[in-house]
């Protein structure tokens, strides 16, 4: 099965559900285990990424993270391209619920184009690593005015085999009442897709904006690693 296949197969009218109502949604594998191999082989490769990141240097939790440089692994690559354009449609109409004028190019390249004539130029895929006692606090990823709606994030390891605990969570945040988090179950080689930011929610008076951070929690025992598909390029 070819990447645009097996994102194609996906259940694109339940992951639009999904998002909808608690602004994540969990897919089938969407790696071959060796792929997911491959990738972790790569941390240690200096010259396929263009920066690292020492999580507790910043405040960020602990663990550490790097930035693909271009060209990115075939198999990221493939899935952003393959991605975005089933996304694309879910992000317009949610900017239309939001009254956001924003809408978004049908491609990647098209969407990638907008951001480098921004000054957004450098790739944002990256490669997580957590050992035990690692997170990462919760956070929301963007790099400037450019701002995808969504993002997917990759489980390369084995739950309950390579490590245990290390939970992806989501927090959304609504006006006036208390926050809300959501521990998403994923397998290995399954991705979770989720909202960058915020989501649209259905009020009494019509949608408004429910605030979300996505982060990790404490991993009790292994190695737990991660690769994020971030659509929109960095400052
Ligand atoms: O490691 C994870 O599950 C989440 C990593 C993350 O923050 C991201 O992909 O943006
Ligand atoms: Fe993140």
């Amino acid at each position: 099965m070819t990447r645009a296949t097996a994102i194609d197969a996906l259940d694109w009218t339940a992951i639009a559900r999904d998002l909808e109502e608690t602004g994540v949604a969990v897919t089938g594998p969407l790696l071959a285990e060796a792929e997911a191999r491959d990738l972790v082989a790569l941390y240690p490769d200096k010259d396929r990424f263009r920066n690292r990141v020492v999580m507790e240097r910043h405040g960020y939790g602990r663990g550490e993270y790097k930035y693909f440089a271009y060209p990115l692994p075939p198999p990221v690559a493939a899935l952003r391209q393959a991605a975005y354009p089933r996304l694309a449609p879910i992000a317009d109409l949610w900017n239309e619920r939001l009254r956001d004028a924003r809408r978004y190019p049908a491609t990647l390249d098209g969407y990638l184009a907008e951001c480098h004539a921004a000054g957004q130029v450098k790739p944002t895929p990256l490669l997580l690593k957590y050992g035990p006692d690692d997170f990462n606090c919760l956070h929301q990823d963007l790099y400037g005015d450019m701002v995808f709606p969504f993002q997917m994030v990759l489980l390369l390891s084995r739950p309950g085999v390579d490590f245990t605990g290390g939970e992806f969570t989501l927090v959304e945040q609504r006006p006036r009442v208390q926050s809300r988090a959501e521990v998403v179950p994923l397998g290995h080689l399954q991705a979770a897709i989720f909202a960058v930011r915020h989501r649209p929610a259905r009020g009494t008076r019509g949608f408004h904006r429910v605030n979300l951070r996505h982060g990790v929690s404490r991993v009790r025992s292994g190695e737990r690693f991660t690769a994020g598909i971030i659509f929109h390029d960095a400052r």
